[in-house]
């Protein structure tokens, strides 16, 4: 469903081109990962992505009055993983993603943005399990923006643009040869792209938890 083009002339064609352009560095992200891991070949994950399940959000953080205290939990966006095959994600200049230290826990680093044209490249859920945790998927979240002197009453807004990569939903995501050993087995069950996702979106929404 689009806006008409006469309310927001170009919005379509520009989403579009943006998208288009998204999906073909997904698609050599995943070669290269496949080139990557051990024990596959080159197009073993473009086999588990036929039908260019992504999507693409426009998100906006509206500029509110600072919070009153500092607390980790005055997050714009809750700590979370992704549940994906990986993310794309395109931010401002404001600031304020973070992403949780995986050798310690709780402990969270900025993720600044670079330059406008950069961008952060988040392994997902479904990731980490072909890679038996070799790839962790990476939790993260957005806090409010640092604080200085000359900051006014208000935070600033911020934009960002994450590409949400998914794989086929009839896929069964299992760890994959070389990624597991009499001494490290596979962590996780075999489950189905499909499954995967609805526990996840049902955990969301407070059913049962996210990570099976
Ligand atoms: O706004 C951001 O930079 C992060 C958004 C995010 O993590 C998400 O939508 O999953
Ligand atoms: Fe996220």
């Amino acid at each position: 469903m689009w806006p008409d083009e006469e309310d927001l002339p170009g919005f379509r064609a520009a989403l579009q081109h943006w998208s288009d352009l998204c999906s073909a560095v997904r698609n050599k992200a995943l070669t290269a990962l496949s080139i990557g891991m051990p024990g596959i070949d080159k197009g073993f994950f473009d086999s588990y992505h036929s039908h260019q399940d992504n999507y693409l959000r426009l998100l906006h953080y509206p500029s509110l009055p600072w919070p009153a205290t500092e607390s980790p939990d005055n997050t714009r966006t809750g700590a979370h993983t992704d549940f994906g095959t990986l993310t794309l994600l395109f931010q401002d200049n404001v600031g304020g993603l973070e992403v949780e230290d995986p050798k310690r826990p709780g402990v969270f680093v900025p993720a600044p943005p670079v330059t406008p044209s950069t961008c952060v490249f988040n392994i997902g859920d479904l990731l980490q399990r072909w890679s038996n945790d070799g790839l962790r998927s990476t939790t993260h979240r957005v806090a409010p923006p640092r604080r200085s002197a000359d900051s006014g009453p208000l935070q600033p807004e911020r934009f960002s643009l994450p590409y949400f990569c998914g794989a086929d939903a009839e896929a069964i995501v299992k760890a994959i040869p070389g990624t597991f050993s009499e001494t490290n087995p596979a962590k996780y069950p075999p489950i189905s792209v499909r499954e995967y996702v609805d526990r996840h979106v049902l955990a969301m929404y407070g059913a049962e938890p996210t990570k099976a």
